[in-house]
């Protein structure tokens, strides 16, 4: 077999642990039942297992099991939440609020209903591309349904203050959303404490499956109240109909189980790597941190490089290592990303940018080989560029 790039792209999606899998297997062939068939033992271990799910969700993130409907992914969640929501309140009011450097499968819906004759208010970040608590509270208004504010960003890997963020939103009575598809079992998140109304998970960026994820969404003081976005079954208290795909929910539970089991160790280890990639990249001249340097993602690392050309240089580093220049979905575009030109970079500067996202199975001597082949990479194109 030939040698792989090293993956670095742990943003994008992460390789199901064998754990993870194994816990799966078994529900594809022996225990196939359908979760909802309630005349069986074949339903009733179903059941089990996806209740078992829901179990481990929820007290990842301080909620109860009811609180948790299972949806196709972050991309699915961050709909139901944000056009649930807009469809449930509309009598109240048509403003939301989100932010420059949203996912696009929260940017998305929003711009639909702005289609639809809602008012979309889609807040500025600091260059560090943490947002403004004073702007925010500027911003709501009487007729503000629905803020929605990532927990982590899934191109420079800044956490957002959820705790402050919950706080103004529930001192006005407003709905809080986040979208924490790159955060969960990474990041500590208590609902209660942070007073989020409503969040986005999903399972394939924590070793986990694709094609899995939930929405989670309070039933309690406040009660959240959604219009289903897919009909049929009555499935998840009628909010997402649609038979429950169980070997993919037995391995969202075993990956969130794994990872907040590992999560003080994981992200010590990830957030040295991290530093010591940093450390041998910034002896480059010219190089640049995207994003606040500590209140980041443990694995994250984004980076721009002054004179060199983006493509040359992501070209160049193809053969050693896996990594991109901003999400996975936009990596065929030759747009600058949203989010870099949401900190303030020029368009030259955005385009030669470097995300590297490290994971479980990234080790120390694959960060120096990175670095390495990362550092002369950058200093021939710069030579090369000299003679042009
Ligand atoms: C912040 C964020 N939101 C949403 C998504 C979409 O998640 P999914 O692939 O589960 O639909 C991603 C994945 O790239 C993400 O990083
Ligand atoms: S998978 Fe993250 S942008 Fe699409």
């Amino acid at each position: 077999m030939s040698i792989r790039p090293i993956y670095l792209d742990s943003h994008a999606t992460t390789p199901v642990d064998e754990r993870v899998l194994a816990a799966m297997l078994p529900y594809f062939t022996q225990h196939f039942g359908n979760p909802s068939s309630n005349s069986h033992v074949y339903g009733w271990e179903a059941e089990a297992a996806v209740k078992q799910t829901r179990k481990i969700l929820a007290e990842a993130i301080n909620a109860t099991p009811e609180e948790i409907v299972f949806t196709s992914g972050a991309t699915e969640a961050n709909n139901l939440a944000i056009k649930g929501v807009a469809e449930a309140y509309y009598q109240k009011g048509q403003h939301i609020i989100t932010v420059a450097t949203e996912h696009s499968a929260v940017i998305d819906p929003c711009n639909y209903l702005k289609t639809l004759g809602f008012e979309i208010t889609i807040l500025q970040v600091e260059k560090d591309g943490i947002i403004n608590l004073n702007q925010l509270e500027k911003a709501l208004r009487s007729d503000t349904i629905l803020v929605s504010v990532m927990a982590a960003n899934n191109e420079i890997g800044v956490l957002q203050p959820l705790a402050e963020i919950g706080e103004l939103c529930r001192s006005q009575e407003i709905i809080f959303h986040t979208d924490a598809a790159q955060a969960i079992a990474k990041i500590p998140l208590d609902v209660q404490a942070m007073k989020i109304d409503l969040m986005s998970l999903t399972a394939h960026k924590v070793y986990g499956p694709k094609g899995i994820g939930a929405l989670y969404v309070r039933r309690r003081n406040p009660r959240v109240q959604l219009a289903p976005q897919q009909h049929g079954g009555g499935h998840e208290r009628g909010m997402r109909s649609g038979t429950l795909y169980t070997p993919q929910i037995v391995g969202f539970g075993k990956a969130v189980e794994i990872g907040l089991e590992e999560q003080k160790r994981e992200s010590d280890r990830l957030t040295q790597l991290r530093d010591i990639l940093w450390k041998q990249l910034s002896q480059l001249p010219g190089i640049h941190l995207n994003g606040h340097p500590t209140q980041r993602l443990p694995g994250n690392l984004n980076i721009s490089v002054e004179k060199v050309d983006g493509s040359a240089l992501l070209l160049g580093l193809q053969p050693v290592m896996a990594v991109s220049s901003g999400s996975a979905c936009s990596s065929a575009t030759t747009a600058p990303s949203h989010v870099l030109t949401a900190l303030g970079h020029s368009e030259q500067l955005a385009y030669a940018s470097v995300r590297f996202g490290i994971g479980r199975f990234n080790t120390q001597e694959e960060i120096d080989r990175v670095a390495e082949h990362f550092i002369s990479t950058v200093q021939s194109l710069r030579k090369q560029a000299t003679f042009v």
